[in-house]
């Protein structure tokens, strides 16, 4: 069933809706007009050719860029304008396109790091001991989450680009999100690196909401429950992965003749 559309969706598990959610580079509307729920626990993946507008969209979604016009709600309440930090301190974490780990720590450290910038205001109080321990803990949790427990005193820059694409996962984990959302999780990844992330990816998608944007369509197509096509900064289609590998239009505009190309 398709739970974007159903009629019956239970209002109370949507987490993150935007509505009329809108940005402009001066001339250019890259993202128009986009109405998109989020439901919890669930993988929803955005697809679309290049410059369909997805990143902006993620952006818009976690604080990254103001929208010139719409709403964005995070559990029923207004985010609209909220920082990147402070959406992030709800329980928006994210992922980029490119690596962003610090080479030269260890994998423990970069979670660490990630978790101290992330600790919630309520546990600022905590003597140094307990905040450290606090921290540690969560360190130790988002490296087992993200399969790099053996690797855990590793420096980070001298392990493989697949293992260093697992811990910037293992580094938004740290940071205690609800929702993670995942800017190409599989770029530049070979064969047997993309198994593992994709393994790593279905995982995750039965613990968190996933918001998911990603090229490679079979990874998209095994790992998401719901999928929303973008061309030009508008929402061709959204539904399940049965409904959007038989839509006509999608087929036409994304996944016919040269998707490969994407
Ligand atoms: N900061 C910016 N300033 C001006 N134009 C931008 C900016 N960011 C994105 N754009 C433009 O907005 C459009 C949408 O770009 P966006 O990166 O969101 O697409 P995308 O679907 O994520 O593409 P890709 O799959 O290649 O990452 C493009 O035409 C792009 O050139």
């Amino acid at each position: 069933m398709n739970s974007m559309t159903s009629a019956v969706l239970d209002e109370s598990k949507v987490v993150l809706e935007t509505r009329q959610l809108t940005k402009s580079f001066g001339g250019l509307v890259a993202v128009n007009s986009a109405n998109y729920r989020f439901i919890e626990r669930q993988a929803h993946a955005i697809i679309g050719p290049n410059g369909a507008g997805k990143s902006t969209f993620v952006n818009l979604l976690t604080g990254h860029f103001p929208p010139s016009s719409g709403e964005i709600l995070f559990k029923g309440q207004r985010i609209t304008g909220f920082p990147a930090h402070k959406v992030s301190r709800l329980g928006v974490g994210r992922s980029y396109q490119k690596t962003n780990v610090f080479p030269v720590f260890t994998c423990f450290e970069n979670c660490r790091l990630a978790a101290q910038a992330q600790l919630p205001t309520s546990m600022r109080f905590l003597r140094p001991a307990a905040m450290y321990k606090e921290v540690n803990e969560r360190a130790d949790w988002a490296l087992e989450l993200c399969g790099l427990t053996s690797r855990r005193d590793r420096i980070a820059g001298s392990m493989s680009y697949g293992e260093q694409r697992q811990l910037e996962i293992g580094m938004v984990l740290a940071t205690g999100p609800e929702i993670l959302v995942l800017d190409e999780p599989l770029a530049g990844m070979g064969k047997e690196e993309s198994e593992r992330m994709v393994g790593l990816l279905k995982d995750l998608a039965r613990r968190f909401t996933l918001i998911l944007i990603e090229h490679d369509m079979d990874a998209v197509f095994s790992i998401a429950e719901v999928l929303t096509v973008m061309v030009n900064g508008t929402v061709l289609e959204s539904g399940s992965v049965e409904a959007i590998r038989a839509s006509k239009a999608v087929q036409d505009a994304y996944l016919g003749d040269g998707a490969e190309a994407y």
